[in-house]
């Protein structure tokens, strides 16, 4: 078991993994205040990696990083590579839009536009001058089929998403972010708002999105990233402490403060 603080970084070999993306020495500062210790990791496609640590850890700060989200914020500066498809897309040249149709984020409380189901999904591509009925109608049924939520709105799809229920909303979300047919989806606590039944759902429709895209979640609940997840990683203070296998950090992790905090001895 290791004591000292330091961060862990299990590389996957790139010969056996196919690796959907990689950041490099990634930090974040707000102003002058590093939230973020360099982090260097690697997640495999069409797998569920899950970020885990204490509130303030630094988790949402680097899965904001990830598609750039982080350059909302004005105080942010992020630093280090991200490589997807062999680009660094933390290069101040590359086209944000770009990055973030290729990586979409569901957010921890469903946020559906005040339109109707049909429209929430169909909202972006309208914009991008899909026109096309027909294409725009397969994009809805597929997407919500794969968000698992067409069979309860099938019959209502000009009913307004703000009708629907808090796990319907996060559902509908999920098929709004899909419908620009990303590589990756980013989830910042996506079953945080909702009751066991709605996250039960969720859950089971992560298992069916990791047949087609790479996930990465950042959860509270041990229990959702030991069931959800096949790998784990464990923030703490701004630091990634270790990275492996989900199996692998619930039953013997290599750091003494992962093990404390999966086992619920923090502090
Ligand atoms: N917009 C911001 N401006 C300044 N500091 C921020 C900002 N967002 C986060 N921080 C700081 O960065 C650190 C990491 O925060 P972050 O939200 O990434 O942690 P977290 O692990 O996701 O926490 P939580 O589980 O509570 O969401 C914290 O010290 C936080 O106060």
């Amino acid at each position: 078991m290791e004591n000292k603080l330091t961060s862990f970084t299990r590389k996957l070999d790139p010969k056996q993994k196919e690796i959907a993306l990689t950041t490099e020495d990634l930090r974040v500062f707000y102003g002058p205040k590093a939230a973020l210790e360099p982090v260097s990791l690697q997640f495999e496609r069409y797998k569920i990696t899950s970020l885990i640590g204490a509130s303030g850890s630094g988790k949402s700060t680097y899965l904001r990083s990830l598609n750039r989200m982080n350059d909302t914020i004005a105080s942010a500066r992020v630093t280090g590579k991200i490589l997807y498809r062999s680009v660094d897309i933390n290069q101040p040249t590359v086209d944000v839009y770009q990055v973030r149709r290729q990586i979409g984020m569901v957010f921890q409380r469903p946020n559906p536009f005040s339109k109707s189901i049909y429209d929430n999904i169909t909202f972006a591509l309208k914009r991008r001058g899909v026109k096309d009925r027909q294409q725009l109608d397969e994009v809805v049924e597929t997407t919500l089929k794969q968000a698992s939520l067409w069979e309860q709105v099938k019959d209502d799809l000009n009913k307004s998403a703000l009708s629907l229920s808090g796990g319907q909303q996060q559902r509908l979300c999920i098929a709004r972010a899909l419908a620009l047919q990303p590589d990756i989806l980013l989830m910042d606590e996506p079953a945080s708002a909702l009751d066991p039944i709605s996250t039960a759902n969720i859950e089971n429709t992560m298992q069916e999105l990791k047949q087609h895209y790479t996930i990465i979640i950042v959860t509270h609940s041990m229990q959702q990233a030991a069931r959800v997840s096949d790998y784990t990683a464990f923030f703490h203070l701004g630091k990634l402490l270790e990275f492996d296998y989900t199996r692998h950090i619930f039953t013997r992790p290599k750091v003494q403060l992962t093990e404390d905090y999966v086992s619920g001895h923090f502090g």
